[in-house]
């Protein structure tokens, strides 16, 4: 009888960044804990950087520039893509796949770029494709939805899911900071992605919805196919006004279900938007704060889930990376490969002109006879109900705010643009989205 292998799993690293160089600490600090999880010892076996003098704490003999030779190297056991990006990122995972490696990614941008295609290559090779930090970061929310939820039906998923936006925001409502001060704040904490545009615009959680629509509602969901609006535009006056209503602003993301659909959508299809919002404060996503992200989850037998904790930052993140790490390592020695996530609902996205959505509006108007009733008119011939109407001050400069109820979001924004063109208005000083509110 042969004896049983004893030999490490050999990790390759791609990337040694904010999330890279914390993968390898954790890997080093926890490796008893790790061989007795995983069963073998779990060792790096090379480390690819761009620049191997920006990284003199590192094990000189570990680093290499040529990632592509790392990957397809013999003694190479698993894959950890922690460079970001869309390349070589795909190419060195696919590369990774050709030569018999699970990939474990942090690459949320990637995935949603080319989830199925990357997932197929993974199949076709019978290894795994991980991405857990990829989405909210620490939180365990992947997992979850693909095996915990695969015997429900996922209705909604909402959720604040990225750390620097949340951070940006929180600091605004929360001390007056201004938005470059917050931001460079962010930055500075490992928040930020290397490009913050990405946060800032959206992209970031844009990527990341797609991800969880994706694995939710078991149809392909690319991040082209994800209506996004950033923070950029937010002003101090939206904070103001939303704290006049009793809400904050928050940027959300959020994926539904629409069961049934409606006469231009015949069957049941998916929204997936993100873009800030009002949300009352009492609403358990408005007490997340800094960088911290929560989702909320609702299944239609599970009722009302919610995950919450550190989305961002390099040990939160390496957290999950080294779960993924674990479970890969796991199904290699065990001969087998998960389950990765089915598409075959294949439901038609939805656009954001045919989403129902509520609008706040606030409107600087002269307070004179008939002003509020030709507002009101406007909303009427776009069918938009309105929910309620607050007057403050009067004379030459009041201001009117209103809060709509649901309507398709075509209907409401050419409100606004017909709104913005009328006499008696004399400007438009607030427009958000509300959520939440009842
Ligand atoms: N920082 C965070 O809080 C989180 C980051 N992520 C994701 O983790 C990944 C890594 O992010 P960070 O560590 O923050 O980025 P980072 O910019 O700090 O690190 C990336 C590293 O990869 C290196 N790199 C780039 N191209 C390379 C190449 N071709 N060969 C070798 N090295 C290369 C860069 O020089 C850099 O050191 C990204 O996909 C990001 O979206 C996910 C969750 C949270
Ligand atoms: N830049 C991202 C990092 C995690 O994905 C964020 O700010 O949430
Ligand atoms: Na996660």
């Amino acid at each position: 009888m042969s004896a049983p292998e004893t030999r490490p799993l050999r990790v390759a690293l791609l990337g040694c960044g904010t999330v890279g160089s914390a993968v390898l600490r954790l890997i080093d600090e926890q490796a008893d804990d790790l061989t007795a999880r995983v069963g073998r010892p779990v060792e790096v076996a090379g480390i690819a950087v761009r620049r191997p003098a920006h990284h003199p704490d590192v094990p000189q003999h570990l680093l290499t520039t040529d990632a592509e030779a790392l990957v397809t190297r013999a003694d190479v056991d698993l894959v950890v893509e922690v460079i970001g990006g869309i390349e070589p990122a795909r190419t060195l995972m696919l590369a990774a796949f050709a030569a018999g490696k699970s990939v474990v990614s942090a690459n949320k941008a990637l995935l949603a770029d080319d989830g199925p295609a990357l997932h197929a290559a993974a199949a076709a090779s019978g290894v795994d494709l991980y991405y857990e930090a990829a989405v909210a970061g620490a939180i365990p929310l992947l997992r979850p939805l693909r095996e915990s939820l695969a015997g429900d039906q996922i209705r909604r998923v909402v959720g604040i899911v990225n750390g620097t936006t949340n951070y940006i925001l929180s600091r605004m409502a929360e001390t007056g900071a201004g938005f470059a001060e917050a931001l460079a704040e962010a930055t500075d904490l490992g928040y930020a992605e290397a490009d913050p545009t990405a946060d800032v615009d959206g992209f970031d959680a844009a990527a990341k919805a797609a991800i969880l629509a994706s694995l939710s509602f078991h149809t392909p969901v690319s991040a082209a196919d994800v209506y996004r609006e950033g923070i950029s535009a937010v002003s101090a006056t939206d904070v103001a006004r939303a704290a006049e209503i009793g809400c904050t602003v928050k940027l959300l993301a959020i994926c539904e279900r629409v069961v049934n659909g409606s006469p231009g959508h015949p069957g049941d299809t998916v929204a997936v938007r993100v873009h800030p919002a009002m949300i009352p404060t009492t609403h358990p996503l408005a007490a997340v704060g800094g960088a911290f992200n929560a989702v909320f989850v609702e299944a239609e037998a599970a009722g009302q889930l919610m995950f919450y904790g550190q989305g961002a930052g390099g040990e939160p993140t390496a957290s999950a990376v080294l779960g993924d790490l674990v479970a890969v390592a796991r199904n290699r020695l065990a001969g087998a490969s998960g389950q990765g996530p089915t598409g075959y609902a294949g439901l038609a996205v939805r656009p954001i002109a045919d989403t129902p959505t509520r609008y706040h509006v606030s409107l600087d108007v002269a307070d004179k006879p008939g002003v509020l009733a030709t507002v009101a008119q406007e909303f009427a011939r776009q069918e938009v109900s309105i929910a309620t109407v607050r007057q403050d001050g009067h004379g030459d400069a009041a201001t009117l705010v209103i809060v709509t109820h649901s309507a398709p979001d075509a209907a409401l924004s050419a409100t606004i643009s017909a709104l913005r063109d009328m006499p008696a208005v004399r400007g438009v000083t607030s427009v958000l989205r509300v959520e939440g509110l009842s």
